[in-house]
Parts: C-alpha cells; sequence; structure tokens
C-alpha cells in the first residue's frame, strides 16, 4: 500500500488507525492488534473508539460507557501514539461505524483512516449500517484472531488482511474470569485488573433480555 501524499502540497498525510470496540474490558488483544496494525502500516496514531450503544450486543449486558472508556484511557495511557476517543460514547443512540467515521473525518480532515476488525467482527460487516459508504471513508483492515477465520468477503481491494500474533483473548471470558474470582492479570493490562476491582464490575454476570 503506497504512502497517501496530500493533494494539495504533497506532503505525507497524517495515517490514523482507528480500533473501535466495546472494551468490556479492554485487553491485550485489543492492544496488540492495534500496535502489530500501526506498525506494518506505518501509522503515526491510533485512536481507540469505545462504542457507545452496541447494537448487535443488544442481548448482552454492556458495563456504562463511562466505565469502558476510563479503562480504555488507563490502557493505552502509556503508549504515546495511542488515543481515546469519544465520538461514539457522547453520540446518542445506537453506534454505527458509518457515524464514527463521519465524526472523525470532521475533527480531522487532513487524515487517511484505517478501520481496523478483528477476523470475527469483519466476517458480520455486511450487516452494518449503511455499509456501501463506509468503503469510502476508510480503508479496513482485517486482522487473525484465534477461534475465527479471516476472509475479505470477497471485497477485495477495500479490505487489507493481516496475520498477527495470536492473542486467545476476549473481553466475555475476562467477565465471566473476574465474576468466578479467577485472574485476569496479564490478560489485561495492570491499570486496567486494579480499575476493574476498584470499581466492582463484572462480579455478576448475567444475560438481559
Ligand atoms: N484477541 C483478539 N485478537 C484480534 N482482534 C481482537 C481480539 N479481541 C478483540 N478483537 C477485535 O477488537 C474489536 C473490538 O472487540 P470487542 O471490544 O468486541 O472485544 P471482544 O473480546 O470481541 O468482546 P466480547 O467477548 O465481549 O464480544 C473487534 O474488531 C474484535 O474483532
Ligand atoms: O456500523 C454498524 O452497524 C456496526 C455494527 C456492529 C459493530 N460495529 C463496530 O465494530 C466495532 C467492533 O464492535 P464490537 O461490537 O465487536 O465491539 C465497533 O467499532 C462497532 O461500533 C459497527
Amino acid at each position: 500500500m503506497q504512502t497517501p501524499r496530500h493533494p494539495a502540497d504533497g506532503t505525507r498525510r497524517h495515517r490514523l488507525g482507528i480500533m473501535g470496540g466495546t472494551f468490556d474490558p479492554i485487553h491485550h488483544g485489543h492492544l496488540v492488534a492495534a500496535s502489530e496494525v500501526a506498525s506494518r502500516l506505518d501509522l503515526d496514531e491510533v485512536v481507540f473508539v469505545p462504542t457507545g450503544q452496541p447494537w448487535q450486543k443488544a442481548g448482552t449486558k454492556v458495563s456504562p460507557a463511562e466505565h469502558r472508556y476510563l479503562m480504555t484511557v488507563v490502557a493505552t495511557a502509556s503508549n504515546p501514539r495511542f488515543t481515546v476517543s469519544r465520538v461514539d460514547i457522547d453520540r446518542p443512540g445506537p453506534t454505527y461505524t458509518v457515524d464514527t467515521l463521519r465524526d472523525i473525518r470532521a475533527a480531522r480532515p487532513d487524515s487517511e483512516l484505517f478501520f481496523i476488525t478483528g477476523a470475527d467482527a469483519l466476517s458480520h460487516i455486511l450487516t452494518w449500517k449503511d455499509v456501501e459508504q463506509v468503503w469510502d471513508m476508510a480503508h479496513f483492515v482485517g486482522v487473525t484472531r484465534p477461534g475465527h477465520s479471516l476472509s475479505d468477503l470477497g471485497l477485495g481491494d477495500e479490505i487489507s488482511l493481516m496475520e498477527i500474533p495470536a492473542m486467545a483473548i476476549s473481553s466475555t471470558d475476562c467477565r465471566r474470569r473476574v465474576s468466578e474470582a479467577q485472574p485476569v492479570w496479564y490478560l489485561v493490562p495492570d491499570g486496567v485488573v486494579q480499575y476493574i476491582n476498584k470499581h466492582g464490575l463484572y462480579l455478576a454476570e448475567e444475560e438481559v433480555s
């Protein structure tokens, strides 16, 4: 993939990765994915965007957005290239990536956008709202994830596929472990372990209708 030049003066455009997720909680699988894509695609920054209302997780209990946002801030604070955006949690209603990209494009009009997704999220992308519009707003990067097969869904140039170090970690498993008093040390950053304990998150897992 060639480095795009700014159309006006030929200078290199800021290359901005976007790592969207519910991050309930954020774990090392998310962080490795962002770091690996940043390194391989020479990104200047990766902005983590916690979802507001993840409509495809409507049958699952999701922690309050402020907790998920703050855990994401704690987890990314030590990396100078990682930032966190509130665009999805501050926008009312269900979270759609077409809105995320519109908001980030408005805030960063000079940036080239790369949206990062794991293999599982990518496999559902054709069910996303206004998906035909999102291809024009960002380049999509699908990364491998243990237990899921990675495919470009026949979309070719719209999506780049990337093999990354395998991290068999999920937020679901982290929540279950906390609820069963098992450790999540080294699955999530140390500060996130402390945050979960301080706020008593995930002590009782339950399904909601
Ligand atoms: N271990 C992992 N390796 C690669 N990508 C991952 C990994 N975990 C999550 N991702 C990707 O990160 C993004 C955000 O994921 P999300 O916040 O839903 O985490 P999750 O672990 O899948 O959560 P849950 O278990 O609650 O569904 C998605 O694109 C997902 O595919
Ligand atoms: O745009 C949509 O309709 C859409 C549907 C499901 C998921 N997404 C986005 O995909 C990213 C990962 O979502 P999730 O639910 O796996 O945490 C996150 O940025 C979501 O906003 C987007």
